[in-house]
């Protein structure tokens, strides 16, 4: 990890209109900063805003006040291109997202070959590499659906990667699967991190997040509950909030 600032939010604020209703304020003031190579896990209940950061973050959803600043820019400023910031962003959702109608390593290309202008040798070359890394080099030619859940998330994660982004958003990437393939897709994850792939996830994958952040922040209604290394978070919680989210996880 070095002190290179890559991310820095400021007082970010969001909320969404209801009929009839208050708005419903979702982010309530997030000051975060993220150097270059640090993984930062997200935690906190159904609903605390982890998504919607990630979503601000990569420019998916606007922020209603506050700035983001990326490699020294910031990225909320209405002058700002949003395909320029995504193009150095790669992003995981839960769900894989393939197209089905592509192949595996179509899938991984056409990042590399549409956006950032790679020849197709070039890209099928790195493809090819990525598939091992995540250990499905024999999976080029399959389609999508004749993969499992995992497999499927093990393709999204190499073609998040395909286009060598300076910053992974992870969002729940293994809330969708069979418990029995979480391992295989937090293995990829793990190996990314240890290459020094700076990454925000937001997870429910306590052990995890433990194990493979820097720093972990627990969101609780849309604010910053508490933040610290992981051992600080897991083992020290300065906040009852915080224990008392933690103690659901104990023993699961
Ligand atoms: N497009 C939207 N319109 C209205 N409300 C929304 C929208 N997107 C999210 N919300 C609300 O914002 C709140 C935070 O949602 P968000 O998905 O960011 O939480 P989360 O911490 O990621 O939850 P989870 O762990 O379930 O994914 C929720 O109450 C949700 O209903």
């Amino acid at each position: 990890m070095s002190d290179r600032e890559l991310l820095r939010l400021v007082d970010v604020r969001k909320s969404y209109s209801r009929r009839g209703g208050p708005d419903h304020e979702v982010l309530g003031g997030i000051d975060l900063t993220v150097t270059a190579g640090e993984v930062v896990c997200l935690i906190g209940a159904s609903g605390s805003g982890k998504s919607t950061l990630l979503r601000c973050i990569d420019l998916l959803d606007e922020v209603d006040d506050g700035e983001i600043w990326f490699d020294g820019r910031e990225i909320t400023d209405p002058r700002v291109e949003p395909d320029d910031v995504r193009r150095r962003i790669g992003v995981v959702f839960q769900a894989y997202n393939l197209f089905p109608h592509l192949t595996v390593r179509d899938n991984i290309t056409l990042g590399p070959v549409r956006v950032h202008g790679r020849s197709r040798s070039d890209a099928r070359r790195s493809a090819q590499a990525l598939l091992e890394r995540v250990g499905l080099p024999d999976k080029g030619t399959a389609y999508p659906d004749e993969l499992s859940g995992g497999q499927q998330q093990r393709v999204a994660l190499a073609r998040a990667v395909a286009g060598d982004p300076e910053l992974l958003l992870l969002d729940e990437v293994t809330a969708a699967l069979d418990p029995l393939l979480v391992g295989e897709v937090l293995q990829v994850v793990r190996g990314l991190a240890a290459d020094g792939m700076t990454i925000v996830m937001a997870t429910h994958e306590m052990a995890f997040a433990r194990e493979v952040a820097d720093r972990v922040v627990f969101l609780a209604d849309g604010r910053i509950e508490e933040a610290g290394t992981a051992e600080q978070v897991f083992t020290a919680p300065r906040s009852t909030r915080t224990a008392e989210f933690l103690a659901r996880f104990r023993g699961v």
